[in-house]
C-alpha cells in the first residue's frame, strides 16, 4: 500500500498526551498504520498527497457497545414508549423470535448494513454482541456471523431467560456449559445483563466466573433500569467495562474511579442514545469524569432501546445534555472505546497477528482517521444532527 500525506489539517485531535490538539498539522499514513504526525511545515514526502483544506481531523469513532446480530425491528414498542409505556427487559423476546426465524444470510446482510451505516458515520472500529439467539445453535451462528465483521465480539447468552427455558437456573447452566463452550472460539468477551427482569447478582457472577475460567474478557450491562449490583460485580471481577451506569450512588462512582488506581480498571460506558430512547435519566458522565473514572461513549445500537449507529449523535448529546466538554466527549467516543475494548495498546490477535492500537493518532496506531467538514471538533455539538464526515480512512484505506 502506498503512503499518504494528509496535510492542510486545521485542527488535529490526536488523544496523545504529548501531541495533544494541534493546529496546522500533517499526518502520514503508511500501509494500515499512522507513520508520522507533526507540523505541516515539517512533513516528510509521501507517495500521495491529500490536502484537507483546513478541516478538522480526529480518530475514527470506536463504538464499544452494539447489538447488531438481529432480525426485525420494534417500531411499535418504541411508539408505545413514546406514548408513555415503560421499557422492560422482556421486549428482547420479540427480537429473539425474529432472529431465530431469520436465515444466516439475512442476519449477515442486516449486520453488514448496520456496520456500513456506522462506517459512513465515522465509526472505524466496533464491538458487537450475540444475545438474540439464546439457544446453543442460534448463539453459535450469531457469534460466527459477527466474527470477522466486528473488531470485538461479546457472547451475551445471558441477555434474557428465553420463554422455553424450564427455569432460570437450568438456563444459566446451559449458558455457562454448552453455550459458552460452543461460542468461545468465535468471541473475545462475555457480557451479562445484570438487571431486574434479566439476571440477578448470583447468576451474573456464575456467568462471569465461567467466562474468566475460559480465558475471555468480561463485560456487564449494569445499573441501567435502576440501582443494582452490576457495577460492584464488574469492578470486583475485573471486567473491562460496565455499561449503561445510569443509576449510580457516590460509592459506585468512586469504586469505578478507584478501579484504575495501580493498574487497569473497569471503564464506565455511557450510552446516551439509549437513555433518551428509553426515557431514562442520562448516565452521570460528568460525575464519573470528575471523580477520575475512565468513561467511554457508545451507541448500544439495537432494535429495542437504541436504534442508532450514530456516534456523532451520542457525542453531541454528551456535550449538550451530560455536561461534557467537546474534548472529553470526543476522547470518550474514541480512546475511551479503545480502552473498553482493551485495544488502546498493541495486542496480539487470537490467530497470532499483531493488532495495532485504536483511538489515537500517533505513530504505530491503526490509521483510522476522520476528516470533518468543519474547522474544529466543536462543530460536532455546535451543529448537532448534521452529517459532518467529509473523508474517512480505516486501517489506512480510504472508505469515504
Ligand atoms: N439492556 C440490555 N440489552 C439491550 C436492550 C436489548 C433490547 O431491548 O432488545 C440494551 O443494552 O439496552
Ligand atoms: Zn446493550
Amino acid at each position: 500500500m502506498a503512503s499518504t500525506l494528509l496535510t492542510g489539517i486545521g485542527e488535529l485531535t490526536t488523544n496523545d498526551d504529548e501531541l495533544g490538539r494541534m493546529r496546522d498539522a500533517a499526518v502520514v499514513v503508511d500501509g494500515d498504520l499512522v507513520a508520522w504526525v507533526g507540523e505541516a511545515s515539517a512533513a516528510p514526502a509521501a507517495d500521495e498527497l491529500v490536502d484537507v483544506g483546513g478541516r478538522a481531523v480526529l480518530p475514527g469513532w470506536v463504538d464499544s457497545h452494539t447489538h447488531l446480530v438481529f432480525a426485525g425491528d420494534r417500531t411499535a414498542e418504541f411508539e408505545a414508549r413514546m406514548a408513555g409505556e415503560a421499557y422492560a427487559a422482556g421486549g428482547i423476546g420479540v427480537t429473539v423470535a425474529a432472529t431465530r426465524a431469520a436465515t444466516d444470510a439475512e442476519l449477515a446482510a442486516n449486520l453488514d448494513r448496520l456496520v456500513d451505516e456506522a462506517l459512513r458515520g465515522g465509526t472505524t472500529a466496533l464491538e458487537t454482541k450475540t444475545g438474540y439467539g439464546l439457544t446453543v445453535a442460534d448463539e453459535l451462528r450469531s457469534a460466527r456471523i459477527a466474527a470477522g465483521r466486528a473488531d470485538s465480539v461479546s457472547f451475551l447468552g445471558a441477555h434474557l431467560v428465553p420463554s422455553e427455558a424450564s427455569d432460570d437456573e437450568a438456563y444459566v447452566d446451559l449458558v455457562v456449559g454448552d453455550m459458552l463452550a460452543a461460542v468461545a472460539p468465535h468471541v473475545d468477551a462475555v457480557d451479562v445483563f445484570c438487571e431486574l427482569g434479566a439476571f440477578d447478582e448470583r447468576q451474573s457472577r456464575r456467568v462471569l466466573e465461567a467466562a474468566r475460567a475460559a480465558g475471555l474478557a468480561l463485560r456487564v450491562h449494569g445499573n441501567q433500569l435502576g440501582p443494582g449490583p452490576g457495577v460492584r460485580l464488574a469492578v470486583e471481577l475485573g471486567a473491562l467495562s460496565v455499561d449503561h451506569v445510569a443509576f449510580l450512588d457516590e460509592e459506585e462512582v468512586l469504586l469505578l474511579a478507584e478501579s484504575w488506581h495501580g493498574g487497569r480498571g473497569t471503564v464506565a460506558t455511557v450510552l446516551p442514545a439509549c437513555d433518551l430512547s428509553t426515557r431514562m435519566p442520562l448516565a452521570p458522565a460528568r460525575r464519573l469524569l470528575d471523580a477520575g473514572a475512565v468513561v467511554a461513549i457508545a451507541t448500544n445500537c439495537n432494535p429495542g432501546t437504541s436504534y442508532t449507529t450514530s456516534m456523532a449523535f451520542c457525542v453531541a448529546t454528551a456535550v449538550l445534555q451530560m455536561g461534557l466538554t467537546i474534548e472529553e466527549a470526543v476522547r470518550a467516543a474514541t480512546l475511551g472505546g479503545a480502552v473498553a475494548l482493551d485495544r488502546d495498546a498493541p495486542r496480539v490477535g487470537p490467530d497470532g497477528r499483531a493488532l495495532a492500537p485504536l483511538g489515537r493518532i500517533r505513530p504505530g496506531a491503526r490509521a483510522d482517521l476522520q476528516v470533518l467538514d468543519a474547522p474544529s471538533i466543536t462543530h460536532l455539538a455546535y451543529r448537532p444532527g448534521v452529517p459532518l464526515v467529509h473523508a474517512l480512512w480505516r486501517a489506512g484505506e480510504r472508505v469515504v
